[in-house]
């Protein structure tokens, strides 16, 4: 079953975009990060799944239910934790615990006291008392204390400690393993790269790929190379794809067997050489600075 499903996905703020056509799949049980720049669409995306705004055309669907038609359904079984938090100043974090568990017909059981001991609540302080860091801790605690299938967070360690983001994804980590899918927008690409399976990357509204984060799947290697006699022709030829150089100072990406190119630079006096992974933030880069779709 696909917890998220889009197609043709789009939404048109009057004259101005906001989406445009993007097909998401997101299956039960992933950890699903979606990653774009300022202004790329992903908040849009996200309103739209939960049923805040209404697409000016296509369609999304959260567990095979229409979002439009079946909002209050998708809303049972899906959490939100929002980038910024806002909350009535004057409830408590415990009476916010509680109002998510009236709406879902639940009783306050040991995972709300739990959830208030792991991310460190003071559940009789007001909202109005509490940081912006701790106002996203009582949102986790009140998302999670109802057992969502599917959590949704925007920018979800924004105004966390380096502590309490550990927590976070701790406890993700232990609900993802009992089979609740995480869909989380970020901007941080390191978290993502640590904690998702796979990353939608959208840009201007559309959706530009999807990448598999898991180590197998790599694309490649990232070369830093100095070396004087070296050429763009002897690289080239070996199948690397040149992304910088600055008189003897390589950086080129590398996707072929190992032996290719090691074979290639040791017929070179080598100065200097690192090799390392590309990531998430390579990609995002390369995506977004390019000025080009891919
Ligand atoms: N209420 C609105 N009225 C007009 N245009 C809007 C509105 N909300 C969003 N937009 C436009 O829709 C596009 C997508 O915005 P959106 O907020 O979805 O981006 P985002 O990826 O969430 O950005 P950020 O990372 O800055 O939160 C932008 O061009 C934005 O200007």
């Amino acid at each position: 079953m696909r917890a998220i499903a889009t197609q043709n996905l789009t939404k048109t703020y009057g004259k101005h975009r906001g989406i445009s056509q993007v097909d998401l799949e997101v299956q039960e049980g992933e950890r699903y990060g979606f990653i774009g720049p300022n202004g790329a669409g992903k908040s849009t995306t996200i309103k739209l799944l939960l049923g805040f705004l209404f697409p000016t055309a296509g369609t999304a669907r959260i567990f095979g239910k229409d979002c439009v038609k079946s909002s209050d359904t998708i809303k049972r079984v899906t959490a939100y934790v929002p980038s910024e938090v806002r909350y009535y100043r004057n409830l408590t974090a415990r009476q916010i615990m509680k109002t998510a568990l009236n709406f879902h017909k639940m009783r306050w059981d040991s995972l709300a006291d739990e959830l208030i001991d792991q991310f460190a609540i003071e559940a009789d302080k007001k909202m109005e008392e509490f940081s912006l860091g701790n106002k996203k801790k009582v949102a986790i605690a009140a998302a999670l204390v109802t057992c969502p299938g599917l959590l949704i967070l925007d920018e979800p360690t924004s105004g966390l400690d380096p502590l309490m983001q550990k927590t976070l994804f701790d406890v993700l980590q232990k609900r993802n393993e009992t089979g609740m899918t995480v869909f989380m927008s970020s901007h941080n690409l390191a978290e993502v790269e640590q904690f998702c399976q796979k990353a939608a990357f959208i840009k201007e509204g559309k959706l530009i790929e999807v990448a598999k984060l898991s180590h197998q799947e790599r694309e490649g290697k990232i070369f830093s190379v100095a070396c004087p006699e070296l050429t763009r022709e002897a690289l080239e030829g070996c199948g690397a794809q040149i992304i910088s150089q600055e008189e003897s100072a390589w950086r080129f990406v590398y996707r072929g067997e190992m032996s290719g190119i090691l074979g290639l630079l040791s017929h070179y006096n080598i100065q200097d050489l690192t090799v390392r992974n590309i990531d998430l933030e390579d990609k995002f880069l390369s995506y977004y600075e390019s000025g080009e779709g891919k």
